[in-house]
Parts: C-alpha cells; sequence; structure tokens
C-alpha cells in the first residue's frame, strides 16, 4: 500500500492544532494591517492641516497598542507552530528509530551508515523546517496576499491593484520552473552528505588501521573528493535557490515601480489622496516579503518532497525476520536442537555457506563446532538466532521448527556471546544487565564472577558504574569478551551459544573460565565455537566443519582415533613435541617445521 507522505500525516493528525496557532497568527497580521489606515489619516491630515497635537498622542497610543497586539498574537502563534514542527522531528525520528529496529542484520550490511545517518539528521530536519518555516510563512503569505489585495483595492483604487498585480503571476511561473531543479539538487544535496557523513564514520571507527598502515594521506585524498561533491551539489542548489530568489525580487520591483509611477499620476490628477498613496505603498512593502518568502517555501516544499520520498522509502522496508502467520504461543524452551537437511546460501552469495546438515543436540548437552575459518560455524549459530532466517523445516527446538516460534522467546532463550564484542557507551553494569529484565546489582555481580571478570572491573576507578566507550574506558580485548559472557550468563537461558567467546584471553584464565561455566552451565543446552582445542575438548559432542558440510563428528577421543581434520588441529595446537613426523596424519612439512621451530 502507498504510504501517505509522512508530512500529510503529521499535520492531519495535529490540525486542530495548527489551526488555533494559524489564527493566532492571522490575528496578529490583521492588527497589522491597521497600520496603513492610520498612516492615510495622518499624511492627509498633515497635508490638509487638519491634526492636532492631541491627535499625534492618540495616534502613537495606537501605535503601541497595535505593536503590542502584534507582539502577543505573533510570538504566541509562532510558539504554537514551532512546537508542533518539533513534535514532527520528534515522531519521525522516533519512527525511524523504532522501524531501524525491526530490520535485520542484512539491511545493515548494504546501507551505509553515513546514510542512515542523513536520514536520520537531514532528511528529519527538513521535514521539521517545512511544519517550520514552511507553515508559517505560507499561513503569512496567505493571509498578508489576500487581506493586503482587498484592502488595496477595496479601500485605495481597484485600477492600480490591477495593475501592480499584473507581474505577481510571474512568481507562479518561476516556482514551476525551478520546482525540478531544486528538488534534483536537494536529492544529489542529501546523498554527498550521506556519503561524507560515511567516509567520517569510517575514519573514526578505523583510525587506529588507517595510522598504522600510514593511509592518512589516501583517506585525506578520497575525503576532500567526496566533500568536494558535497560542496558541489550544494553550488548547484544555491545557484537555483538564488536565481529564483533573485528573479522573484525583479517582479516584485517591477510592481514597485508601476505602484510609483501610476500611483504618483493618480495623486497628480486628485483621483487619489497622498494619504492614500502612501498606504498604497505600505500595503504593497506588506507584499514583499511574502512573496519573497512564499518562493522560498515553495522551494523548501520541494527539498521536503524529496526527503520524505527518501524516508518513506526507508519506511516502507519491509523486516524479513519477523514473527510469522500461526506461530506457536509458546512460553517456554526447554533447549533440544534438532537439525535436519540443513543447507544456507546467503543472499549475495554464489555458494552454500552450509550444506546438508543435521544433528542434535540433547535439552542440556553441549556440543562444540571446530572448523577452518569460514567453514560456517557463526552462520549456524546465526541461523538458530534467526539473525538469518533458515529455510522451514530445518531447525527445530523442542520439536517446533524455529520459524514458528515467537522470535522474541527464540532469542531470549538463547544466551549468546558473539564473536565480536561489541559493548554500549554506558556503565559496565548497563552492559551487563543488558535484557528486558531487571537485575539486582548482586545478580550483575554473579554474573561477572561467572566471566571471571569481577576483579578487573573492581580495579576500575568507578567499579561496575564505570562509563565505557567513547568517553569512558578502553577495555582490553580479554576484559570485552569476559564483559560478554556475563551479560549472557545473567539471562540464566536454556540455551547457551559462545562463538569465539575466549579467544582473546590467555589459556590459564581460559581454563579457569571453562570450569565456573561448565558447572554454571550444567542442565542448559550449550554450543561452543572455537578454533582452540583445549576450549572444546570436554563436550558432549564435536563436530567439524569443513566447507559448510560436517566433515566429522564425535567425542574429543572418539575424533583423535580417527587421523582425520580434527586430529590434525590436535595436533597443530598441541605442545608435545615429541611425535615423530611419521606418526602425524596428513603430516606436511609444515606441521613438522612448526613442531621443530616450537621444540
Ligand atoms: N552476511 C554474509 N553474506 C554473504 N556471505 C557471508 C556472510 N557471512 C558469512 N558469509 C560467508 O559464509 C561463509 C561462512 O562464514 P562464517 O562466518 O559462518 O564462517 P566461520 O566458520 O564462522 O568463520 P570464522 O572462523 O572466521 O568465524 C564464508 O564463506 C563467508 O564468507
Amino acid at each position: 500500500m502507498k504510504r501517505r507522505p509522512l508530512f500529510h500525516e503529521h499535520f492531519f493528525q495535529h490540525k486542530w492544532s495548527y489551526l488555533l496557532g494559524s489564527v493566532l497568527l492571522s490575528m496578529s497580521l490583521a492588527l497589522q494591517l491597521v497600520i496603513p489606515l492610520l498612516l492615510e489619516d495622518f499624511t492627509d491630515g498633515i497635508q490638509h492641516l487638519t491634526i492636532r497635537v492631541s491627535d499625534l498622542w492618540s495616534l502613537a497610543a495606537w501605535f503601541i497598542i497595535l505593536g503590542l497586539g502584534i507582539f502577543i498574537f505573533r510570538s504566541s502563534g509562532r510558539i504554537y507552530i514551532f512546537r508542533l514542527s518539533r513534535m514532527l522531528e520528534r515522531d519521525l525520528r522516533t519512527k525511524l528509530f523504532t522501524h531501524w529496529e525491526t530490520l535485520p542484520a542484512e539491511y545493515y550490511q548494504h546501507e551505509r551508515i553515513g546514510n542512515l545517518m542523513a536520514h536520520a539528521v537531514n532528511d528529519v530536519n527538513i521535514l521539521r523546517q517545512i511544519g517550520m518555516q514552511g507553515v508559517f510563512q505560507t499561513i503569512e503569505a496567505m493571509v498578508l496576499i489576500s487581506i493586503t489585495i482587498t484592502m488595496m483595492a477595496g479601500t485605495i483604487n481597484v485600477y492600480l491593484t490591477l495593475l501592480v498585480l499584473l507581474p505577481l503571476p510571474g512568481l507562479t511561473y518561476l516556482a514551476y520552473r525551478f520546482r525540478t531543479s531544486i528538488r534534483m539538487y536537494s536529492l544529489r544535496v542529501q546523498e554527498a552528505i550521506g556519503t561524507v557523513t560515511s567516509r567520517v564514520q569510517e575514519f573514526c571507527t578505523g583510525i587506529r588501521i588507517i595510522k598504522t598502515y600510514v593511509q592518512e594521506h589516501e583517506e585525506i585524498k578520497k575525503f576532500t573528493k567526496e566533500n568536494g561533491e558535497n560542496v558541489k551539489a550544494n553550488k548547484q542548489l544555491i545557484r537555483s535557490n538564488s536565481l529564483f530568489a533573485s528573479y522573484s525580487q525583479g517582479i516584485v520591483g517591477l510592481s514597485y515601480l508601476l505602484s510609483i509611477v501610476f500611483g504618483s499620476l493618480l495623486v497628480m490628477k486628485g483621483r487619489i489622496s497622498l494619504g492614500e498613496f502612501v498606504a498604497f505603498n505600505t500595503y504593497l512593502s506588506f507584499l514583499v516579503a511574502p512573496i519573497e518568502n512564499l518562493g522560498k517555501v515553495i522551494n523548501l516544499f520541494q527539498q521536503g518532497k524529496a526527503a520524505d520520498s527518501r524516508l518513506r522509502n526507508v519506511l516502507a522496508s519491509e523486516p524479513d525476520i519477523k514473527d510469522e502467520e500461526g506461530i506457536v504461543p509458546l512460553k517456554e524452551i526447554k533447549g533440544e536442537i534438532r537439525i535436519r537437511n540443513l543447507s544456507f546460501q546467503y543472499k549475495n552469495s554464489k555458494g552454500y555457506a552450509l550444506r546438508n546438515i543435521n544433528l542434535t543436540i540433547e535439552k542440556g548437552a553441549s556440543l562444540a563446532i571446530v572448523g577452518k575459518i569460514g567453514s560456517g560455524k557463526s552462520t549456524l549459530v546465526n541461523l538458530l538466532l534467526r539473525v538469518y532466517n533458515p529455510p522451514r523445516n530445518t531447525i527445530f527446538i523442542d520439536n517446533y521448527d524455529i520459524r514458528d516460534l515467537p522470535l522474541k522467546l527464540l532469542r531470549t532463550s538463547i544466551g549468546y556471546v558473539p564473536q565480536t564484542n561489541f559493548l554500549f557507551s554506558s556503565t559496565i553494569k548497563e552492559n551487563i544487565a543488558f535484557d528486558p529484565n531487571y537485575y539486582q546489582d548482586n545478580q550483575i555481580y554473579k554474573a561477572a564472577k561467572q566471566a571471571h571478570v569481577y576483579r578487573d572491573i573492581m580495579d576500575f576507578p568507578e567499579g561496575f558504574n564505570t562509563a565505557l566507550g567513547e568517553r569512558g574506558l578502553s577495555l582490553s580485548g580479554g576484559q570485552r569478551q569476559r564483559v560478554s559472557i556475563a551479560r549472557a550468563m545473567i539471562k540464566q537461558s536454556p540455551i547457551m551459544i559462545f562463538d569465539d567467546s575466549l579467544s582473546a584471553v590467555d589459556v590459564k584464565t581460559e581454563e579457569r573460565i571453562l570450569k565456573t561455566l561448565r558447572s554454571e552451565i550444567k542442565g542448559r543446552t550449550s554450543i561452543i565455537i572455537s578454533h582452540r582445542i583445549s576450549t572444546i575438548q570436554k563436550a558432549d559432542k564435536i563436530i567439524v566443519l569443513d566447507e559448510g558440510k560436517i566433515a566429522e563428528q564425535g567425542t574429543h577421543e572418539s575424533l583423535l582415533e580417527r587421523n582425520g581434520i580434527y586430529k590434525n588441529m590436535y595436533i597443530l595446537q598441541s605442545n608435545e613435541f615429541t611425535l615423530e613426523p611419521s606418526t602425524l596424519p596428513f603430516s606436511s612439512e609444515r606441521t613438522v617445521r612448526i613442531n621443530k621451530r616450537r621444540s
């Protein structure tokens, strides 16, 4: 279904508030239009010497009263309308953020962060400006132009009014002519800002690599080029906007010229009084700003249209990983996992990441996955978590196809420590208790102790309240991993997944953590991925993945008997160097060389 422009949605939702704001603003404009009438009387009074000193005082009093009235109504109308535009800004950002949270991981692989930021910042800002200046100046222009023209024609001279208005339809023509170019250039500006923002974001994230690889110059070159594109796009937009504004002023100037020449003639012929001539030109001066603003507003609406359509495109992207129709209203998961004939191919990839996987993990059992880099280990757990959707009828938990389980239940039932440990810019405590459930301090401390990071945290200046991230403390790789483990442990989930979660800690710490984890996760189903045999050798079952297939499976002992990939890995990682090269399975020169080097 085609979605209504976002600004329309907001406008209709708040139509009564906008009406009230318009009424307040219109009242201030109506008061403003009394001024030329006072000036007319005053000028005619001076010309005919009928004015007295007391009239001057009353005129001054009128001006003060009018000024106060204009001030009160205008500022309250302005505050009212501007407040609505801030609400629009808030609602749009919330809508975007909420929508982004529903989108799958895949979406973020294809979208540049800079583009997403440009949507959240620039596009939303443009729509806010429409709600602010756009609405305010449109109301002002419509009210002022219509009443002013009525006053000019009704109270002074209809022919002179028609004459000075003659050039003004040219403004509509101009707006039409510039419409396409302004919209096109503003789209280019927004895209260019997206690119520059992405570059800055990438630069900040990768600053260490850039410096260590001495790529500063190259990065500056790329940035300068993209920044230049941004300036070029802006220049084109400014050129269009300026040309439009200058032509508009020319048209307004022509109206003035006509008013002065023909108005003076009418005064000389006695068809209008000098006071009326002054009042007429004052009215005309009231028309200049709104007519000019109308031009700017038309351009702003063009930019808004582009921003609105970009935002609607973002909001139209459908999350393909969501609760599907007919989900089983299960409340709890026990933890038996069955995988049947699972093959999986990423959308943008040619080959299969997983091929014909068949596997059962009993409730409470532990499974270890080893395999070369890129053999499909993380893919398997990502499918289990439905970060990507597995094909139907391939992965079952407690005999339910995971596609039929409520997504929230599935994910809250899995304590997951990912390969890349992301910590938020908040306190350590908040990073550990990162879950919909509320946790007491002692539960947080317990999880930290289980992950063997409690002592490290207590050594930090503010313990668990120490801030991490941009303006806080940086943790070592091993500390990050252990905080991530604590985050997963606190959930007490029936299924635990550790994806290469101990790679950054030394072997001794690893041993201690594993010992604690084994006793803490007893009775829960666990999956441990690792490149280190030492991490996984005590698992109930070990599978060896090779190019997406299960090449071997069994216990540590049974796999060592097989003289296969697992045993080869074991020997390579083992510190036993007494083995003769001839006894090594797949013994290669490289294996022998490594062993010699070690000894
Ligand atoms: N999002 C993705 N899109 C396309 N291909 C992907 C994606 N993620 C992984 N792959 C590919 O799928 C294959 C398996 O990757 P996966 O990350 O599961 O391997 P892994 O065994 O976990 O590797 P590692 O030990 O390095 O973590 C690889 O060939 C990888 O390039």
